[in-house]
Formats: C-alpha cells, structure tokens, sequence
C-alpha cells in the first residue's frame, strides 16, 4: 500500500470504531483486525502503519469525531507530511478543502473532564492516559527466577513485577510459553499485593474475569490454600482454567454467578473468606492508555450504573468475609464515585468495618485508600482500599 492508501484505510477503519462506539459495537481492536481480514493485499507493514494511524487519532480526539476523515484531519493539522497525503490518487484521500469540518483535540468529552477534575485529576495530568502503556510482566518466584526472564527487563515497583518496551514480543519468549511470566500491568499487581494473601488461607476473587489476579493471588499463597473464583461472565470465566494450567496453580473452584442473584450460588462462602478481593466492573477511565476509544463510550447513566454495581458488590463480598478476616476493592478508575467515594460509602454502610492504611511501594493516598495513576507511578490507574471486618 503507498502511504496515502494507508491514511485512506485509516480513515476507513475509523467510521468503523466511530459507528461502534455509537451504538455499543465491536472494540476497535477487533475491528481493526477483521477490516483486514478482507483485505489480503495488506501486508504486514501496512497493518502497522495502518493501525497506529487509527490510534493516533483516536487519541487525538477527546470528544467523538463525526467520522473518520474529520479524525484523521485533526491529526493531519499538526503534522505537514501527513496533511500532504491528502492528494486525491489512486486509493488516497481526497485533497483537505480549506473550510472542512475538522475534529476537535482533547484528553476526553468535557463531562468527563470535568468529573476527573473533581476527583483531583488535572487535563494535563489526564493526558498521561494517552500514552503508551509500557508492557509488563509478573515474574511467578514459584516457577522461575530472575535468570530465567527474557532480556531488557528493568524491575518495577511491584514485588514481581518487571517492564519491558511496549513493542517487545513476550509471547514468544520460552518464559512466557512455559508460564514462569505473566503480562500484567503493574498497578494491578500492586492491588493484589494489597490483599496480602497467604499460604492457607481462604482466599475469594469476587469478579475474576478471565483470572489475571486470581494467578497472582495463587502465586502469592504458594498454592496452598483455597482460592475460589467467580464471575457472571460464562466465557471470561472459562479462560481461567487453561491459564491456571499453564501457570501450574493450586486447583481453583470457580463459580459461576447470576447477575442480581450472586448471594445465591455464593451461600456456602458466607462469613468464611479470610479473603475477599471485589476487582469490580467500572467504567475503565485508568486503562485509557491500552484503551483509547473507551473514552468516547462512556456515558454518565453508565457510570452511574457502574457506582450502584460496585457497591451492591462490596456488600455482597462484606458477608463472605469472616470475623477479622478483609475485603480489599479496586477499580481500574480515577473517579472518586468509582473510588474514594464508593470506599466512604462502604464504611458508613457498614459499621463493622474499618478501613485498613496500605503500605504499597506506589502510589498516593486518596480518602481511604490509595489511587495509581500513570502521571505518578507509571502504572494503570487504580484506586485500590483495604477494609477489615472487626
Ligand atoms: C475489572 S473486571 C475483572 C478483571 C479480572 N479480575 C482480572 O484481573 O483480569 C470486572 C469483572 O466483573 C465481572 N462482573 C460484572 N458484574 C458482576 C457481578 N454482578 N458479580 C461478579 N462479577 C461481575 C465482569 O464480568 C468482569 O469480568
């Protein structure tokens, strides 16, 4: 493909992500990939241009552009070499009329600007979320050691975390394939050190997803104990078990939950966990950087419905949790309602509780817990609260 072919699939792929994001469809990434399905001439080259130029104006763009060319233009302002693709050949964008509609650049929409601005969160520190996330790697001491991590890892503040470029192929490295390493960002390995799992105990991830921190929480019970796992998602659920397998874990009972009516299948757990880790739904507003477009989904009855999930879901953990026993909530947001707010809300709800002072190697303290971000630590963003059951 010649450059100004590749700016034209750009745009192309754009209306796609733009059109999704409208009405709840495909992730870009996913779009991205089956565009090029269909198109075989595209070689691999071409893909990488093709998607970064997608990305870069994804980020670019702060409010939801009316389509891809107005996305794209944005990007073309501030960059000559790229506006003088616009030269109307074969497969290229048409040439930039002087009075086109052009997107407008920003961090995110102005609600949600303003909304992390209350929660202590300035524009140009939200900006951080556009970057590139760096790639990074748990190390399981139980499987490997330091000698046996690929080349070019520099250590990071987690206790088995370790960074690399974020181009680096660790997929195909011997550590990777016989599961010594796992890809995991630092903050959220971080928020399992917070729940201090050991060897033994009882151990309940309420909201496991396809299991990224219950294997660190394996790992940090040096496989002894019981580690249960659950999920109202059937198919995230199901990737546990291979990954569990790969990474030789203790077994880990997983539960399937039904959506408004968890408490039922979790009846056996009641008052039993020394444990409870709550990594609860939330609308993402840390994870921009791998995650650009998510920005442009998020709607404030989203979020809202996100806050009540979170603290039904806190309740719900609070009785699992034996006398003594704790309860640590994350989210992968810098919202306070998703955040310091949520963990207030908690503790006035629940008088039985208090909350417990994290001792991370990162972050900064935000009401009774403790935020990430990637302006501070270098991470994901995070809030992450430890409360003990008295
Ligand atoms: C932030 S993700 C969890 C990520 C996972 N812990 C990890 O480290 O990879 C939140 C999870 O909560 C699940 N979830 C949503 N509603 C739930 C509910 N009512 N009860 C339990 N899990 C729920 C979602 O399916 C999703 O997998």
């Amino acid at each position: 493909m010649t450059p100004s072919a590749r700016v034209q699939a750009a745009i192309e792929v754009l209306d796609l992500v733009i059109e999704a994001a409208r009405g709840n469809g495909a992730p870009a990434d996913r779009l991205i990939s089956d565009w090029f399905r269909t198109r075989r001439f595209a070689g691999s080259k071409d893909r990488r241009a093709v998607r970064e130029l997608a990305y870069r104006a994804i980020r670019t763009c702060g409010e939801i552009p009316a389509d891809g060319r107005a996305a794209m233009l944005r990007v073309a302002r501030d960059d000559g070499e790229l506006a003088a693709l616009f030269d109307g050949g074969r497969h290229a964008p048409q040439p930039i009329a002087p009075e086109e509609p052009v997107a407008k650049a920003g961090v995110a929409p102005f609600w949600l600007v303003e909304r992390l601005a209350a929660s202590g969160v300035a524009e140009e520190d939200a900006a951080h979320l556009l970057e590139r996330a760096p790639l990074d790697v748990r190390l399981n001491p139980l499987r490997g050691s330091v000698d046996d991590l690929p080349e070019g890892a520099e250590p990071t503040q987690a206790a088995n975390g370790w960074r690399y470029p974020p181009e680096t192929r660790i997929e195909q490295t011997p550590a990777y394939e016989r599961g010594l390493i796992e890809v995991q960002d630092t903050g959220s390995q971080l928020t399992c050190e917070a729940l201090a799992a050991r060897p033994g105990e009882t151990v309940i991830d309420l909201c496991a997803g396809a299991g990224g921190k219950t294997l660190t929480l394996a790992a940090a019970m040096e496989n002894t104990g019981t580690l249960v796992a659950c999920d109202t998602d059937r198919p995230r659920l199901s990737r546990l078990a291979p990954r569990a397998a790969r990474a030789a874990t203790l077994p880990i009972e997983t539960v399937l939950l039904n959506p408004g009516r968890e408490a039922e299948a979790l009846g056996p757990w009641q008052g039993r966990a020394d444990a409870v880790l709550v990594d609860a739904p939330c609308s993402g507003t840390g994870t921009w950087r791998r995650n650009p477009e998510a920005r442009w989904r998020l709607t404030p009855a989203q979020l809202d419905r996100y806050a009540a999930t979170q603290a039904r879901l806190l309740d719900l953990a609070a009785t699992l949790v034996r006398p003594g026993g704790r309860l640590v909530f994350v989210t992968c947001s810098l919202l306070d309602e998703e955040g310091a707010a949520q963990a207030e809300s908690f503790l006035s709800r629940n008088p039985g509780w208090q909350a417990q002072a994290l001792e991370l190697a990162a972050g900064t303290a935000r009401g009774a817990g403790t935020r990430l971000s990637p302006w501070h630590d270098g991470t994901d963003g995070f809030f992450v609260a430890r409360f003990e059951r008295l």
